[in-house]
């Protein structure tokens, strides 16, 4: 498990708007990346091309390769629920089926697919997945009731559990915490290190400290203006990007001189 990713000359597109221009990066397995950047310069955009999502609305799109190893999801014949499959997105309010049960939950991917599992097998990743997601003991005795009757923090570990229980290579999170709590940040945060022994993780977040806390390799997004194309301005070590970036708009953003 876990891919390297590569773009390599990316557009993304919501119909003729051009909204991220000329995307290349190489993102490697068992790393933790963040992408930071002002409101508006794609970092939502360019995360969701990288499990074919952004295509769900209509008219958008996408040109150049993304490739997962070798393989460009983009290809032809490739279908965008094996993608989303193999790359798996955590969302910014976190959204279990309110009505089933935490158990259901965790096996949504499977249900969805109409995979059958056995009795066992069932338990045997309903325990994994929210073991690893560090939710196992607080809901192991409640697994039958309804996933909304967990706090905020646990239901978004249930959305995480829900994502590894299909055995991504990739887990893409969107502003995982944006909803939480600081309790519940800091939990999710110790997930992110623990998930990177296994996954490639993308994470799109506005809090800087919490890019310098989580990410190997941080990616900085800017924008030239309204209604121009988000660009990669730069993606290298974290500790390199908010102590000495090599280009000024990096600089001028990480250290709150922007704009
Ligand atoms: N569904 C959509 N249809 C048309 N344009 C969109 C859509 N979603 C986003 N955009 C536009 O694409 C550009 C990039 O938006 P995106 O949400 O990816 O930026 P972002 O960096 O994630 O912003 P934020 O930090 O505010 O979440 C913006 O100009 C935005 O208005």
């Amino acid at each position: 498990m876990s891919k390297r990713i590569q773009a390599k000359d990316v557009n993304v597109y919501y119909g003729d708007f051009l909204a991220v221009e000329g995307v290349d990066i190489q993102i490697e397995p068992r790393t933790v990346t963040a992408f930071i950047g002002p409101s508006g310069c794609g970092k939502t955009t360019f995360l969701r091309s990288i499990n074919r999502m952004h295509e769900v609305i209509p008219g958008a799109h996408v040109s150049g390769q993304m490739l997962l190893d070798d393989d460009d999801i983009y290809g032809p014949g490739v279908d965008p629920v094996n993608v989303r499959g193999l790359v798996g997105m955590v969302f910014q309010r976190p959204n279990p089926f309110p009505t089933m049960s935490i158990r259901d939950n965790v096996l949504a991917g499977y249900k969805i697919n109409g995979r059958r599992l056995s009795g066992s097998a069932a338990d045997e990743i309903v325990e994994r997945s929210l073991t690893g997601a560090n939710l196992w003991n607080e809901v192991k005795d409640r697994l039958d009731r309804p996933g909304s009757g967990l706090s905020g923090g646990q239901q978004q570990r249930l959305c995480i559990a829900r994502t590894i229980a299909v055995e991504p290579e990739v887990i893409l999170m969107d502003e995982p915490c944006s909803a939480l709590d600081p309790i519940s940040t800091l939990a999710i945060e110790d997930l992110i290190e623990e998930l990177k022994e296994q996954y490639t993780v993308v994470i799109v977040t506005h809090n800087m400290q919490q890019a310098a806390r989580v990410s190997d390799k941080t990616g900085f997004f800017n924008i030239a203006g309204t209604g121009k194309p988000g660009h990669l301005i730069e993606y290298d070590d974290t500790e390199r990007i908010f102590s000495n970036p090599a280009n000024k708009q990096t600089e001028d953003y990480v250290s709150g001189r922007f704009g």
